[in-house]
């Protein structure tokens, strides 16, 4: 295993698209890093370009501490595994694992251990004989797992391999790849759409959007600290409300906030960079906002709504709901049952300042108090 080192990796496909504008991104060997991000963010083409299969137009590239820019892609130790799977048709299953080291001309015997190993590993050996066109869509895609595996890559790329899986297999071959990372201890880049899958395998997440990356942490530190007003709504869902306000003070530990027609709230950020009167914007997570009827929540931190919707899911309810005063929407999470609530009622949303999230008039957080 491998660290991967990018340094200013840029990637243009002509001068009216800039695709990748200046990457800077240190991976660990052993690492499980994801990238996440918007469709046409740049993630896929970042990691072909680590793949060597599309030319980075400047930066340098690093593959443990080998440079690798001009490396073709047989030459630098890399093994992708891609959403279609691209299994040979006509080869069975042990052949199509076994295709890749026998083209770098590994003795039979080798060849042989190191295919039933990683079979055994994904739970395929009893369909070493069987060809592609018969497995299922979960088998096929731990046969091109499998494939990766016996090449015994310095680093495994994956680019949304599991996208093509129905919602269960999906979720079982996510704790399987989590797995097979804590078994191989290889480093692994992963590209997805799915946060669940960026959430739960990731040790760290990029964040792209344009082509840049605009956070790069742990799961955890992403969700409770985005450093900018992208990152705080890609991550999470339903998604952080956002509430357009202005800065009304920021003393000790807390900025006051006044939402237009609402009232003020607080948030326990530093936001003494900017003056009084400056544009913000509140950030707050369904699951943060606590709801209850007019009477029984007080006024001091809460605002007043009217309940639009209340949607059932079974272990948790989501509720919709419209301030009074500014006709904005909020969504809250509500982790027991929806109780005395009805469609129609005056409601009060109260938001507590240490869960408030608070972002310039350029999008960038401000710190939280710790
Ligand atoms: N060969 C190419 N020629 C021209 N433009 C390209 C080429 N390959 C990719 N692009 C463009 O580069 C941008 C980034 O594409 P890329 O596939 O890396 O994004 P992505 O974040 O992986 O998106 P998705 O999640 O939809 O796969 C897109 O606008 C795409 O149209």
């Amino acid at each position: 295993m491998s660290a991967v080192t990018l340094r200013n990796i840029r990637k243009d496909f002509g001068a009216d698209a800039k695709v990748i504008n200046g990457v800077d991104l240190r991976i660990e060997a052993g690492e499980f890093v994801v990238f996440v991000g918007p469709s046409g963010s740049g993630k896929s083409t970042l990691l072909r370009i680590i793949a060597g299969l599309e030319d980075a137009s400047d930066g340098e590239l690093l593959i443990g501490e080998q440079s690798c820019i001009d490396v073709p892609a047989s030459q630098r130790g890399i093994a992708m595994v891609f959403q279609s799977y691209a299994l040979y048709p006509h080869m069975t299953v042990y052949e199509n694992m076994a295709f890749a080291l026998r083209m770098a001309g590994t003795p039979r015997q080798e060849v042989l251990q190191r295919v039933e190993r990683s079979a055994a590993i994904l739970q395929i050996s009893h369909l070493l004989d069987r060809k592609p066109k018969t497995l299922s869509g979960g088998q096929r895609q731990r046969v091109a797992i499998g494939r990766a595996i016996v090449r015994e890559p310095r680093v495994f790329l994956f680019d949304e391999p599991l996208s093509n899986l129905d919602a269960a297999l999906r979720q079982d071959m996510r704790v399987e790849l989590s797995k097979l990372h804590q078994e191989l201890g290889a480093t692994m880049v992963y590209v997805t759409h799915d946060q669940v899958e960026a959430m739960t395998l990731a040790q760290r997440i990029v964040v792209f959007d344009g082509g840049v990356v605009q956070q790069v942490g742990t799961p955890a530190q992403l969700y409770e600290n985005p450093s900018n007003l992208f990152v705080a709504g890609f991550l999470g869902a339903p998604k952080m409300n956002l509430l357009g306000g202005r800065l009304r003070s920021a003393g000790a530990g807390t900025a006051d906030v006044e939402l237009p027609g609402v009232g003020v709230v607080q948030a326990e950020v530093d936001a003494s960079r900017d003056a009084a009167g400056t544009d913000v914007t509140l950030g707050i997570r369904p699951e943060h906002l606590s709801v209850g009827l007019a009477n029984d929540i007080t006024p001091a931190g809460a605002v007043d709504a009217r309940l639009d919707l209340v949607e059932y899911l079974g272990d948790h309810q989501l509720a919709y709901a419209t301030l009074t005063g500014s006709g904005q929407t909020l969504c809250a999470k509500l982790a027991g049952p929806a109780g005395a609530l009805r469609t129609g009622d005056k409601i009060r949303l109260h938001l507590a300042p240490r869960h408030c999230l608070l972002f310039d008039a350029g999008g960038r957080a401000y710190p939280r108090i710790q």
